[in-house]
């Protein structure tokens, strides 16, 4: 069977997708998946690296933009419209699934007009604008959360959590038998490890306060290992903080092996993006998050409370960031480990470990129904 998955833009729309062509192609030595995305999302990158096949068409959003930004997004759409139904009478995908972010619309709108069974998966609280428009029209939607399932009419929407790649996956089989995570607490005298990181762009917000925070994180008596994650744009401004600071840490623009990153993690300080839930959930990790405020109607600050209402999480609002702050409550969390154990427990009772593993089953059945 051939499966096209469509969007990207970011990373939390696009490894969901990169997670579902690792199931598909696990089924059979035959099945085929190709990627349509645009040049300047995360996929022209992360998609060939990944050893995966990507066309790319154009696409762009309208949300927020003046007539003249809405109009040329129009014409780009339609441009993008019309190079998906020459990809897809190309490629003969049986399936398209489309994952959000601007270029999922082109497509799966293209595969509906082609007859080609398509599919949807939303990975907020609250849809993006893709997959509102696409919700009545699509023949399924998947969805991540619980919260979202008003925005899709009862008779297509299944709730299958978001897919996991097999890195993260990988981490409960090489961590502890039996499917669950290992939830010992670090011994004493071990360096507690604080992995930061601002989803797949990095988050200035958080690396100024980060660094703000290091003063204060250096009088406390625990030995600490950093691993921190800027982004492109901020690399040497915060590598070169920590050597002033002189706090030792690991600094780098973007990591490839999460799995690794979350392995080593005793506490997480990010963003609130639906794909990290997911994953740091998976992990069983303790997590600090700090939603980025100017996300489409607010839906990290959702993202994250849908897991503070279970006390599966701590969260700081942006506009109460400050470096000290943020010491306090990382101070705070080294110094109570049956919180934090109890934190982990809560977060991994609240992981879909199996959301791959459903999308195929239902998208394979659908089109061989
Ligand atoms: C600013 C913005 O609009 N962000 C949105 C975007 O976030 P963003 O792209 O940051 O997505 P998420 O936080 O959900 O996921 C980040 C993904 O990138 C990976 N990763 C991250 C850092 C790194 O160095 N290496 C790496 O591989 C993570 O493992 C994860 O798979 O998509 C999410 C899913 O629709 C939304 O919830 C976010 O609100």
């Amino acid at each position: 069977m051939k499966l096209v998955i469509a969007g990207g833009g970011t990373g939390g729309h696009l490894f969901p997708g990169i997670a579902v062509a690792e199931e598909f192609l696990s089924r059979s030595s035959e099945n085929e998946v190709l990627f349509i995305g645009t040049e300047r999302g995360i996929e022209s990158r992360a998609v060939p690296a990944a050893g995966y096949r990507l066309e790319i068409i154009s696409a762009a959003g309208i949300r927020g933009k003046g007539s003249f930004g809405k109009l040329k997004g129009g014409i780009q759409m339609l441009y993008g419209y019309a190079q998906s139904r020459r990809v897809l009478r190309e490629f003969q995908p049986d399936i398209v699934l489309g994952v959000g972010g601007y270029a999922s619309l082109p497509v799966v709108m293209a595969a509906r007009g082609l007859q080609i069974p398509n599919f949807i998966h939303e990975q907020n609280a609250i849809p993006g604008m893709s997959n509102r428009l696409l919700a009545r029209l699509t023949d399924r939607a998947f969805i991540t959360l619980e919260e979202s399932i008003r925005y899709f009419p009862e008779q297509k929407v299944l709730l299958t959590g978001n897919p996991l790649r097999r890195q993260i996956l990988g981490m409960q089989k090489s961590e502890a038998a039996e499917g669950a995570v290992d939830f010992l607490v670090p011994s004493p005298g071990s360096p507690f490890h604080i992995f930061v990181f601002g989803g797949s762009q990095g988050a200035h917000a958080i690396n100024t306060a980060m660094v703000a925070a290091l003063p204060f994180l250096k009088k406390q008596d625990t030995d600490l290992e950093i691993t921190h994650q800027t982004g492109e744009k901020d690399c040497e401004e915060i590598s070169a903080a920590y050597r002033a600071a002189g706090v030792a840490a690991r600094v780098t623009p973007f990591i490839s092996d999460m799995a690794a990153e979350y392995a080593k993690a005793d506490l997480i300080v990010c963003r609130a993006g639906a794909t990290t839930i997911a994953e740091v959930t998976a992990c069983g990790k303790a997590c600090l998050f700090i939603p980025f405020p100017h996300a489409v109607d607010d839906h990290q600050r959702r993202n994250a409370e849908a897991l503070l209402k279970k006390e599966a999480c701590l969260m700081l609002l942006e506009q109460e960031l400050s470096g000290e702050k943020l010491a306090e409550v990382i101070v705070e969390l080294i110094k109570d480990p049956k919180a934090r154990l109890r934190m982990r427990q809560l977060a991994f009772s609240l992981a879909r470990l199996d959301a791959a593993k459903i999308i195929v089953d239902e998208m394979t059945r659908e089109c061989t129904a």
